[in-house]
């Protein structure tokens, strides 16, 4: 494409040299660029990518975007190209060049502090029941309606975004569910997607080591959809938004008037709202209230949190095109998440399940939810990942703490941290709580599981799906549902527990 076309949506360019030439793609890592290729720098939180600029020169960038200009003009044969918002740039010019494929699809996309990576398993879920093909980008996985791999992050940045989308279209996906998170949309990762549904789940804390506060994170989350409402890139979308949390009630005044808002809850002042909602071990009923009409909605799904998961997924059905009937009658055979309250197995009367929930808010749910089921005793195993939010550490800790009848304080992803030192974080929130501590993750789990009786349930919180777990040093492979898995297997018998 022409470079001239390729920057045509960006405002007050200063150019020096030729827009005549073409580009073939963008990136702002140096480490990708290609032969041809225009070059973002971007002033990242770690470094300045302005000093890669002469190592993006030597592979090939024929362009470079920056927000300063060259210091000492412009490199031979490279158009320089000084904008006032890199980021932006960066996603504005990678939609061009994959033309835009979110146009010509139905775009759902989720934010929310927890419920992202279900709510985009089940819209994806019903809108393969409805289409055949359709895309998926978030934390788990990424399908691009031929194939599926696992995802390395939640919301890859825009030059991924957009072509995976363009791939998707390509692969005859009429539409896509995927993940927003409030770092993607601080960063402009999704700035050029046109999305049809807007969800917001919820605001719990989480992320302050990015975002500072959480009126910082709020409004963060907040921008996408006020920038969406300013700039509907041609669609109609809709926000879906859970009005039972109190920013998602700001949220929605806020866009009152702006774009259309669809609520939803268990309380009044909704448009969906849920009546009545029932629990077993295999999943939920939830007798749901839409225009005057009532709706009986089955999934094998526990919590009451995913009452509200599935309430998201209905807001968003018709801004997607989708039939509300055949949606419900589609959620009853909704997948297994993978990692997100998954029941690991049973044996010996003691049930054990693998949660993702890593924020307090969702420990809490989590612990709450599983007590619901009345076990005898809820053993909760869980930890916190490092260079992460510590803020949350205690608070973790308070959740297990009021919701289980024992605790295991464990690893989490230490990453760079002391993993002890972590340890002793978490235990500062634990108060008089009956607990202990086994850093070995995998010791953890096994104490558990065979300290449990018949009637307790166990949960393993905070790696769901994770294959892996990461040290200063080195990843590992691991993987809770397999530890337990081996757990459960290795228990002692019953018999030879009772012998003296
Ligand atoms: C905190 C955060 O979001 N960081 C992201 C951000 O990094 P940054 O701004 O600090 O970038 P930087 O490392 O300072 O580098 C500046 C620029 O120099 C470039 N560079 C760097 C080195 C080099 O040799 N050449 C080069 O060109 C980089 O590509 C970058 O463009 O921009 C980078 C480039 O796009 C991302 O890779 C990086 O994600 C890191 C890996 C990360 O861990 N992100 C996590 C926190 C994240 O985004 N998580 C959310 C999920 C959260 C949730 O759902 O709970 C997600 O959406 O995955
Ligand atoms: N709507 C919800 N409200 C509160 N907690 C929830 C909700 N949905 C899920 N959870 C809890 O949060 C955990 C993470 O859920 P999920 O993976 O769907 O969220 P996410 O927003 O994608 O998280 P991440 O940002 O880490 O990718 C679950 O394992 C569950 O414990
Ligand atoms: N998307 C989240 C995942 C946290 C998962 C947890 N296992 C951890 O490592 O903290 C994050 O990057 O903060
Ligand atoms: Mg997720």
């Amino acid at each position: 494409m022409k470079l001239r076309d390729a920057i045509s949506e960006i405002r007050k360019p200063l150019v020096q040299g030729t827009l005549e030439g073409e580009i073939t793609s963008v990136t702002a890592d140096s480490r990708t660029v290609e032969e041809g290729g225009a070059f973002v720098a971007v002033r990242g939180g770690q470094v300045d990518g302005r000093r890669f600029i002469d190592d993006a020169v030597r592979r090939g960038a024929v362009a470079v975007i920056a927000d300063s200009p060259p210091e000492t003009g412009a490199p031979a044969g490279v158009t320089w190209i000084q904008v006032s918002d890199t980021r932006g740039a960066l996603s504005s010019i990678a939609a061009q060049l994959a033309g835009h494929p979110s146009a010509d699809m139905k775009m759902a996309g989720v934010t929310g502090t927890n419920g992202k990576t279900t709510i985009a398993f089940l819209i994806h879920h019903l809108m393969r029941a409805a289409w055949h093909r359709a895309g998926m980008i978030g934390t788990i996985r990424i399908d691009d309606g031929v194939e599926e791999v696992n995802a390395s992050c939640t919301t890859p940045d825009s030059p991924g975004v957009q072509y995976l989308l363009a791939r998707m279209a390509g692969n005859g996906c009429r539409g896509t569910a995927m993940e927003v998170s409030s770092h993607g949309i601080d960063q402009k990762r999704v700035a050029d997607v046109a999305f049809d549904a807007l969800v917001f789940t919820n605001l719990t804390q989480d992320h302050l080591d990015y975002h500072g506060t959480m009126e910082a994170y709020a409004e963060a989350k907040f921008s996408w959809f006020e920038a969406t409402a300013a700039n509907p890139q041609g669609k109609k979308p809709a926000a879906v938004i859970n009005v039972d949390d109190g920013a998602g009630a700001e949220l929605a005044e806020r866009l009152e008037g702006k774009m259309t808002v669809v609520r939803y809850g268990f309380g009044l002042h909704t448009d969906i709202r849920a009546l009545d909602f029932r629990q077993s071990p295999r999943g939920m009923e939830l007798k749901l209230e839409l225009r005057g009409k009532q709706y009986l909605v089955r999934a094998p799904l526990i919590g009451r949190f995913n009452a509200y998961n599935i309430m998201a997924v209905l807001g968003a059905v018709k801004p997607l095109g989708l039939s509300f009937r055949a949606a419900v009658s589609a959620l009853a055979d909704a997948p297994q998440v993978p990692g997100r309250m998954e029941n690991c197995g049973t044996r010996d009367g003691v049930t054990v399940f693998v949660d993702y929930a890593h924020t307090p808010d969702a420990l809490e749910n989590a612990c709450r939810t599983l007590k619901e089921l009345e076990p005898k005793r809820l053993i909760t195993v869980f930890g916190c990942g490092g260079d992460r939010d510590t803020a949350k550490r205690p608070l973790m800790a308070k959740a297990a703490a009021r919701h289980s009848d024992a605790c295991i304080i464990t690893s989490d992803n230490p990453r760079s941290e002391d993993p002890e030192e972590i340890v002793r974080q978490i235990e500062g929130g634990m108060g008089t709580a009956r607990y202990r501590t086994v850093t070995d993750r995998a010791e953890a789990i096994r104490i558990a599981v065979h300290a449990a009786a018949p009637g307790d349930i166990v949960l393993i919180a905070g790696k769901g799906h994770e294959t892996y777990q990461q040290f200063a040093d080195r990843t590992i492979d691991f993987d809770d549902r397999k530890e337990v898995k081996r757990s459960l297997a290795a228990r002692p018998d019953p018999e030879e527990r009772r012998r003296p």
